[in-house]
């Protein structure tokens, strides 16, 4: 029997949101009930908006879809991105809340080595309320966790570690691979659940994946853009990536940890991997002059907001890799319009326990 989060219980009920990028209906909800019903969704319904999305019975949520978008965010909409799920980045700029948890719609409830159904949203909130260690790696893993400590040799002085803005949780079943390794691998699955969360140190990058990720709002939200992808643009299945670029660089800098690990979700369904490549292939060699530039990447010490922190990023994307492709003039442009787009609907102050609802 799932643990379930009665409303009672349930951790970060009122601060923390869960949003859907959704192109179908939402019957896998279903399954998550037990953890997912006393939180507020935030669904963002892309593709046709005049098709209806069906919601389950009994879930508290708010819909936006592309008509939606236009009208609150109007000319500034055209950095939110349309048929690919990079549009779920707009659910985290309309929330009200200090904590988001996103996921897609084919990650259905997990279950440990034992059989039991493993409470993802429980293990994000764990994950983000726990420090992080960047700065010096504990090879028992997490230091926090019952049962598990700082190891001899680590220096106390770090001990207290640092905010956690970031919880990327993995998959059993179908891993997240890029087109090229899903058509030389079709039928691998992974069936490999290792009991452990680690801090990303300082200094290294990771490829971040969007389906099943948490993180602190306040802390790192206005740099969580998922970029231009999908309709109109020349690549698909890096706006999570592109995010995760952004955002590391950034903790680096603010002095935050990113943590990667459990929770497992089950991924259901493989995508296209020749509809992939399509959307992939010229990410496959741009990356690698994006990855450089970002291991080259000083924030200025005046850069002591993330917005600040991005609108630089920013103009270092335009300065460097613009050469790569005009493509990065558009996205450097975007990522202006984006925190001018999160700023507006998130004014500095503006108090976090609004009510739910439509922007
Ligand atoms: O045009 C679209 C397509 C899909 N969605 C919604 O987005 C998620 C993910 O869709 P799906 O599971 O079909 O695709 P995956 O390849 O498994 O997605 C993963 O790869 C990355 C692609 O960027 C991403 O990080 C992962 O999500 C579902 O909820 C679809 O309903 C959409 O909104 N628009
Ligand atoms: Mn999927």
């Amino acid at each position: 029997m799932a643990e379930s989060a009665s409303s009672a219980t349930a951790l970060l009920k009122d601060e923390l949101d869960i949003v859907i990028p959704t192109i179908r209906n939402l019957d896998f909800l279903e399954m998550w009930r037990p953890f997912f019903q006393p939180y507020h969704l935030i669904i963002v319904q892309d593709g046709d908006p005049s098709k209806t999305i069906k919601v389950p019975e009994g879930f508290d949520y708010e819909l936006y879809n592309r008509n939606d978008i236009n009208r609150i965010l109007g000319p500034r909409a055209n950095c939110i991105s349309f048929k690919d799920s990079a549009c779920r980045c707009f659910g985290y700029m309309v929330s009200k809340k200090k904590y988001i948890f996103t996921i897609d719609d084919d990650c259905f409830v997990a279950s440990d080595p034992s059989g039991k159904p493993i409470n993802a949203l429980g293990q994000h909130i764990k994950n983000l309320l726990c420090p992080s260690t960047p700065f010096f790696f504990n090879t028992l893993y997490d230091p926090y966790r019952d049962g598990a400590d700082f190891v001899r040799g680590y220096p106390f002085s770090l001990r207290e570690g640092v905010p956690t803005a970031v919880s990327h949780g993995l998959w059993l079943n179908i891993p997240d691979y890029d087109a090229p390794t899903q058509l030389v691998k079709p039928l691998e699955r992974n069936t490999r659940f290792v009991d452990a969360v680690l801090t990303i140190p300082k200094g290294t990058l990771f490829p971040m994946c969007g389906m099943n990720l948490a993180f602190d709002r306040d802390l790192i939200g206005p740099a969580m853009y998922f970029g231009l992808m999908g309709d109109g643009q020349p690549i698909g299945r890096y706006d999570d990536m592109w995010a995760g670029w952004c955002i590391k660089v950034i903790c680096d800098h603010l002095g935050l940890g990113v943590k990667t690990g459990l929770p497992y979700i089950y991924h259901s369904k493989a995508s296209n991997p020749f509809v992939n490549l399509r959307k992939e292939y010229k990410g496959i060699f741009w990356q690698e002059d994006i990855i450089p530039f970002f291991q080259q990447v000083v924030l200025p010490k005046d850069c002591t907001t993330v917005q600040k922190c991005y609108i630089e990023l920013a103009k270092q994307v335009k300065d460097k890799l613009s050469k790569v492709d005009p493509y990065f003039d558009k996205l450097a442009d975007a990522m202006v319009t984006w925190i001018e787009a999160w700023d507006d609907l998130n004014p500095a102050g503006a108090s976090a326990k609004l009510p739910n609802g439509k922007a």
